[in-house]
This record gives C-alpha cells, sequence and structure tokens, in this order.
C-alpha cells in the first residue's frame, strides 16, 4: 500500500515541508525496523507530491497547506477552481490536513486582521485565528515550545514564527460536542517565552490546534531540521489510513 501525502504547491514553503516529510518517512522506517517489527510488517509506502491541480489533490490521501501569504495562495485557489475539493478533503472526506501558519489561517473557520474586503478560508478548525499577531516580518523570532502532543518528557520545540497568526478564540459549535473537547485537548501553548530571539514571545498563546482530522501551527517546523512534528503527523496520517479515521492521541 502506498500513502500519497500532498503539500498544497500554491505559494510558500513546499520543498521544505517535502523535504523534512522525506526526512520523517525515513526516521519512521529506521525506528520500526528496531522494535519488535510490528509497525515494520505494515508501513507502507509514501509518496510525497506538489499539489497544484485537481486531479493531483484527488490522488492525495494527507495534505500539508504550507506557510507562506493565505491572502495570496486564496487567490490563487480560487483561480484554479481548488476550493469546494479542499473544503471536501477537509470537512467530508475527514482526510488528514495540517496547515503552518498561513495553512493555519487557511484551515480556520474564522480569522480577523484579515485584509479589506476579507478572505477566502477552507475552514475546519472551529477556531477563530488573528492573523499577523506578533506584527510584520522584521519582528519574526524563534521561541522553544513545550508541546505536549510530542510527549511530556520532550525537549523543548524552537518555533519559528513569521508574521504567525495564533489561535484566538476556540469556538463553540455544539455546546459539549466531542468536537469542541478535541480541539480543546490538541492545543498546545507556547512556553518558555523568555527564550525569544527577537519579537514578543507567545506566553500562553495558542499556537497549535487539532480539531479530528485537521491540525494547525502557528510556525514554522519545516524551518528547522527538527523532525518530530512530520513524525507525529505522519504517525496521524498512518492511523487515518489504517482506521478509516484518525485516533485519540
Ligand atoms: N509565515 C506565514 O505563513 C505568514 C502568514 C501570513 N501572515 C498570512 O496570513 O497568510
Amino acid at each position: 500500500m502506498t500513502i500519497t501525502v500532498g503539500v498544497l504547491a500554491l505559494q510558500g514553503g513546499v520543498i521544505e515541508h517535502l523535504s523534512l516529510l522525506r526526512r520523517a518517512a525515513d526516521y519512521l522506517s529506521t525506528s520500526s525496523s528496531s522494535n519488535d517489527g510490528k509497525e515494520l510488517a505494515t508501513l507502507p509506502d509514501f509518496d510525497f507530491i506538489q499539489v497544484r491541480t485537481k486531479e493531483q489533490l484527488a490522488q492525495c490521501d494527507a495534505l500539508i497547506i504550507p506557510g507562506g501569504e493565505s491572502t495570496t495562495m486564496a487567490i490563487v485557489a480560487r483561480r484554479l477552481g481548488l476550493f469546494d475539493q479542499l473544503r471536501d478533503f477537509v470537512k467530508v472526506q475527514h482526510k488528514p490536513v495540517w496547515g503552518t501558519c498561513a495553512g493555519l489561517v487557511m484551515l480556520a473557520e474564522e480569522a480577523s486582521a484579515v485584509k479589506k474586503g476579507g478572505q477566502e478560508l477552507v475552514g475546519g478548525l472551529d477556531v477563530r485565528v488573528v492573523r499577523n499577531r506578533y506584527g510584520t516580518q522584521i519582528q519574526s523570532f524563534v521561541a522553544d515550545l513545550k508541546l505536549p502532543f510530542l510527549g511530556e518528557e520532550e525537549a523543548p520545540f524552537r518555533g519559528v514564527f513569521i508574521r504567525a497568526p495564533v489561535v484566538e478564540e476556540i469556538m463553540t459549535t455544539t455546546s459539549g460536542s466531542p468536537a469542541e473537547q478535541e480541539v480543546k485537548e490538541g492545543a498546545a501553548s507556547a512556553s518558555g517565552g523568555q527564550q525569544s530571539e527577537r519579537g514578543a514571545a507567545p506566553g500562553d498563546d495558542i499556537v497549535a490546534v487539532r480539531q479530528r482530522n485537521v491540525f494547525g501551527t502557528s510556525f514554522h517546523p519545516e524551518l528547522t531540521q527538527d523532525v518530530r512534528i512530520h513524525v507525529w503527523w505522519l504517525r496521524q496520517v498512518l492511523d487515518a489510513a489504517r482506521h478509516g479515521d484518525l485516533v485519540a492521541l
């Protein structure tokens, strides 16, 4: 079995994600060969592709929407007629999708601080993000993040924040619904903001969020050499492929 993972390649950090995805897949194949062999026996091949057309999107079992500029990405996606299919991918087929930075904006149901006239979103995460939370490009910074979903004992993750959005509100669609709880369980706060080299510290801002099949990060793991989040996400993709949907963490 081959699992096809796409990176939406309309604009932004596409190559960087593809490179870390390949490294993450290598890591999974070597780590599974050193455990009891159970995972190895069932570990499928991964195919990583750039997605610019409806046909390419249709091939994908999972998708990354990279960082870049969400307004530009939305305009190009509209021109290429990809929006309906993207929404179907996320909200009807419930395939695993991960958005980084501009990708998180695209996956939010609502966004504030948008350009005049608004911008089109794919949605899927019942959150409102605020764009450019920490200011402009020159106010970019890195901060050590504690991300509980990687494991409580794990070393902090070096988060790269470039005109980053944060989740300003987790919205209650149906009160007490499982979806709402999963958002909350999936939320990860930044800590160690004093490690920031530049710009505002994230403090308690929500910079990673998950709701069922949809995952978003404010920062750019693909701009580091740290493969842990890509490995974690590929495991989610594997689980989704095996079980038909994502399992709880
Ligand atoms: N680094 C980024 O992806 C920046 C995101 C950008 N501020 C947007 O809203 O699209």
